[in-house]
């Protein structure tokens, strides 16, 4: 069993003491390493966002609207960062989110399986997108014993959606969880302008063409027309008819406990819960979606509380540490990082993510600390308070 504890104070930290680091140590620096390290059109797609890119900043700057309050002499001395989400313990609350064509921010284009043994060797569950560069059975072997969680984008084709669903169960993921807020692609001006994005998507299709179904739908297999394959996803990707009508249907295709991602208002977390979602993933795509709209944190409390009993899972704009025991406080039972990990892979490859995820429990467990929160329970709104 792998040692998920090199993050804690006194460990990870003390290892980097007395030494230059080679890695970056703050998200300012991390980010101007990945821009280095990224080609302009793997930059351009993976740090841009939608229109002039306010709400992916306001994603960020909500942050710095709350302060934490310090408890003083509070038990804090040994922190307990685990959460127990559909019946198992995690030794933190930490996830990385869905990055399709995370595959592209490694030169050898196996970015995926890189992050599953970067989850692996941290314990930190990855949610696998459903746009690859390595197919999903794969995926799931790299990570061996960590939790992984199949991320479904349900194409306009239901025996397809069917069969990646029962794929994602027979491979041993753990949850499945519904992206509902790039049922189209929103507009993206960086994209638009380097004109990349079809041949990065089309490098991350291997869920579809490894799928018997989708290739059934093809005249030739993807191996000798490439270009019809990719042809044909651009077809059956989007689904924008899906209505909360098809969550029966989806709902009756698995087991597995089911989340629905790009969840930002309450009245649709309490549809999702009465409609049988066992979670709700709290979430505005990073700002890559939709611009002008709010900063996923705003929208956070009042998700939870509609949620109910139903856990949350929270991403958009967690930059370290203290973001992190921010949505933690605010009633997330798990938060996500996205722009991070994908710049870590960029930076130092498996060694690149799981520097960035140890340096942010590491960052989230000194906060704890310091702060006088020794669980994760003991972290409420009432460990909050808005700035100024
Ligand atoms: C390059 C890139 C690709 C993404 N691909 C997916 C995807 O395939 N499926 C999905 O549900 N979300 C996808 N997302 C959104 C992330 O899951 C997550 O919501 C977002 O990155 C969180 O914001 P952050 O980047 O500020 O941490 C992607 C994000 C990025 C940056
Ligand atoms: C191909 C895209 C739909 C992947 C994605 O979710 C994103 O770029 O944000």
């Amino acid at each position: 069993m792998a040692n998920h504890g090199e993050w804690q104070f006194g460990i990870y930290f003390s290892g980097l003491v007395g030494e230059k680091p080679t890695l970056p140590m703050d998200y300012a620096a991390l980010e101007r390493a990945a821009e280095a390290a990224m080609s302009e059109e793997v930059w351009s797609y993976v740090a841009g966002g939608a229109g002039n890119e306010h709400t992916q900043r306001a994603n960020v700057t909500a942050f710095e609207r709350w302060g934490l309050m310090p408890r003083m002499l509070a038990g804090a001395a040994q922190r307990d960062l685990g959460v127990e989400l559909f019946g198992h313990q995690l030794p933190t609350p930490l996830m990385l989110a869905p990055v399709g064509v995370i595959g592209i921010c490694e030169p050898e284009g196996h970015g995926d399986l890189t992050t599953a043994r970067a989850a692996a060797a941290t314990g930190v569950p990855m949610i696998a997108s459903t746009l690859m560069q390595d197919p999903m059975e794969d995926v799931a072997a790299a990570l061996g014993d960590t939790p992984g969680w199949f991320q479904l984008y349900p194409p306009n084709d239901r025996e397809l959606t069917e069969s990646l669903v029962r794929r994602a169960e027979a491979a041993g993921y753990r949850a499945i969880v519904i992206t509902l807020d790039t049922l189209t692609l929103g507009w993206r001006p960086r994209d638009l302008t380097i004109a990349s994005f079809p041949q990065l998507t089309g490098l991350c299709l291997a869920n579809y063409t490894s799928d018997p179904v989708f290739r059934s739908r093809l005249d030739a297999p993807p191996e000798e027309d490439p270009q019809a394959a990719t042809g044909l996803w651009a077809r059956i990707f989007g689904n924008q008819s899906l209505s909360w009508d098809d969550l029966g249907w989806l709902r009756s295709l698995t087991t597995l406990p089911i989340l629905l991602k790009g969840i930002c208002s309450p009245d649709d977390a309490r549809r999702a819960v009465d409609a049988g979602i066992d979670g709700i993933y709290c979430s505005n795509h990073g700002g890559r979606q939709a611009n002008g709209g709010l900063p996923a944190l705003d929208c956070l409390a009042d998700v939870v509380d509609a949620a109910g009993d139903a856990p949350v899972i929270f991403d958009s704009g967690v930059r370290g540490g203290p973001d992190v025991v921010k949505a933690l406080a605010m009633g997330a039972r798990a938060v996500a990082i996205g722009r991070p990990y994908a710049y870590g892979l960029a930076v130092g490859g498996q060694a690149g993510i799981e520097h960035v995820v140890r340096s942010m429990l590491a960052e989230t467990d000194l906060t704890m600390a310091v702060d006088g929160y020794p669980t994760i329970a003991s972290l409420t709104r009432d460990a909050l308070r808005p700035v100024g």
